[in-house]
């Protein structure tokens, strides 16, 4: 995600294209074995010694943006990546041993660990303007330290008085209470994508929220804006706050270059930091930040292909008919040739399996190999891989290519990726 996973993508991608015979970042054409999957084995030995994680949007040589499946990738050029026994999403190579334990994919992490930007600026740099636009674009929940502080102190809580005196006086509130409330606004909400505003604050809120959340940012965003436009901006706020007059503005200034800038210094050593030119119109703004927000609706594209089919090897239809649009379009072996529509022909086979009764006949297991996804827009995705499916009732392991094609939708107020199309053809 960041500038050097970035590089150190693209030296993967050339690796790859070196041994490849056609394209040249084709998947399908990647070395199960040979001299060209010990060169990508070493590039991913590298990067585990230099403890980077392999994760997110890559660019090829055509520029093209590529989303890497986690290690699967590079996995399914040294080995296999498994898609069932276990963890969703959780890798094995089958081939032979890698050095797993070094490389730690982010998008194999489960579902359930959050995943956290901090947005960090001076008072009034628009964190929270910025925050609106990204939670309605990419889904994710925003939760502003200081709305939460502000909400405690109008809930009667015995904290009010301190945090308001505090809030007033532009001083930091104890990280035990701040930490408190973003604890428990995270496990209220149903997702895992956080925008966690104007906070950490200061070194106390970095390392108490780490330590007790043992949460690391996948990066902070920090908006750049000098004293004056800060100024001109809090005072032109018009929100009725008691912190934005001139007496206590400046002290927030103050506590923000003595408490907050050290806290961004930390971020920037650590290649955390992504700083945004917060002087520019609210749209420029969003423009530079948007492009930082792709890589996480291509890891939630890969996750839902991942439970997809998972789905279909249980035989558990309404997982199948959550992540698949009623009016989904297929070309499949099955189908002889012909486009079918809609979920009947589908679900045929979901209805058969159940009527066979026997479920240990009835498992099986996909395995997916040389799986790449690739965003064509915020909303629509593509994914292509391989897949063995090993069935108990026979000893025969069939190997398809197929390509799905999704759709972002909002469903009830939250985003939704739907499969509105696959083809899926005997490798
Ligand atoms: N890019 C921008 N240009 C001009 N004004 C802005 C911009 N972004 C936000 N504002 C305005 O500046 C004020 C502070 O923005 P806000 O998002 O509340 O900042 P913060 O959350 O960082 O304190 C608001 O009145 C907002 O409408
Ligand atoms: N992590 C935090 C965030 C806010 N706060 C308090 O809340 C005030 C308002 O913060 P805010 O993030 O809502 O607003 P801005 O100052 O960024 O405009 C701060 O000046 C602090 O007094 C805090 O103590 N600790």
């Amino acid at each position: 995600m960041g500038g050097r996973s970035r590089l150190v993508n693209r030296a993967i991608l050339r690796t790859l294209s070196q041994h490849s015979s056609s394209s040249s970042s084709s998947p399908s054409t990647l070395p199960a074995s040979g001299s060209g999957a010990n060169a990508v084995r070493e590039e991913v030995k590298s990067l585990g010694r230099a403890g980077g994680a392999i994760l997110g949007s890559a660019v090829d040589e055509s520029g093209a943006r590529k989303a890497q499946w986690g290690a699967g990738w590079v996995f399914a050029a040294a080995g296999l990546v498994g898609m069932s026994g276990g963890a969703v999403g959780s890798l094995h190579t089958q081939a032979e041993e890698e050095p797993k334990a070094s490389i730690v994919p982010e998008v194999a992490r489960p579902a359930s660990k959050p995943r956290v930007v901090f947005v960090l600026g001076g008072p009034g740099s628009g964190k929270g303007t910025q925050c609106a636009k990204i939670v309605d674009s990419y889904g994710f929940v925003h939760l502003s330290a200081g709305d939460l502080l502000r909400a405690e102190i109008k809930s009667g809580s015995p904290d009010g008085t301190m945090i308001q005196n505090m809030i007033k006086e532009g001083k930091i509130v104890p990280s035990s209470v701040t930490i408190n409330l973003l604890k428990k606004a995270m496990a209220e909400s149903n997702t895992d994508k956080f925008l966690i505003d104007g906070f950490p604050r200061n070194e106390e809120n970095r390392a108490d929220f780490e330590k007790v959340t043992g949460i690391l940012p996948e990066f902070i965003l920090f908006f750049d804006c000098p004293e004056t436009e800060l100024e001109r901006r809090l005072l032109g706020r018009n929100e009725g706050r008691v912190d934005d007059n001139i007496e206590t503005i400046r002290k927030r200034f103050k506590v923000f270059i003595e408490s907050s800038l050290p806290v961004i210094d930390h971020y920037e050593k650590i290649g955390k930091a992504r700083k945004i030119d917060a002087t520019k119109s609210r749209e420029e703004v969003f423009n530079a930040i948007d492009p930082l927000f792709r890589p996480f609706l291509e890891t939630d594209l890969q996750r839902a292909t991942e439970v997809l089919l998972k789905g279909i090897d249980s035989g558990d239809l309404s997982t199948y008919e959550r992540f698949c649009d009623p009016g989904m379009t297929a070309f499949e072996p099955e189908a002889s040739g012909h486009l079918v529509k809609g979920l009947d022909f589908h679900r045929f086979y979901f209805n058969k399996k159940v009527a066979g009764g026997n479920e240990a006949e009835n498992f099986r297991q996909s395995t997916v190999t040389s799986p790449v996804v690739t965003l064509l827009d915020s909303n629509v995705g593509l994914v292509t891989y391989t897949r063995l499916v090993q069935d108990r009732s026979s000893s025969e392991v069939k190997a398809y290519n197929e390509t799905r094609l999704w759709q972002r939708k909002k469903v009830n107020g939250q985003f939704e990726w739907k499969n509105v199309h696959f083809h899926r053809s005997l490798a």
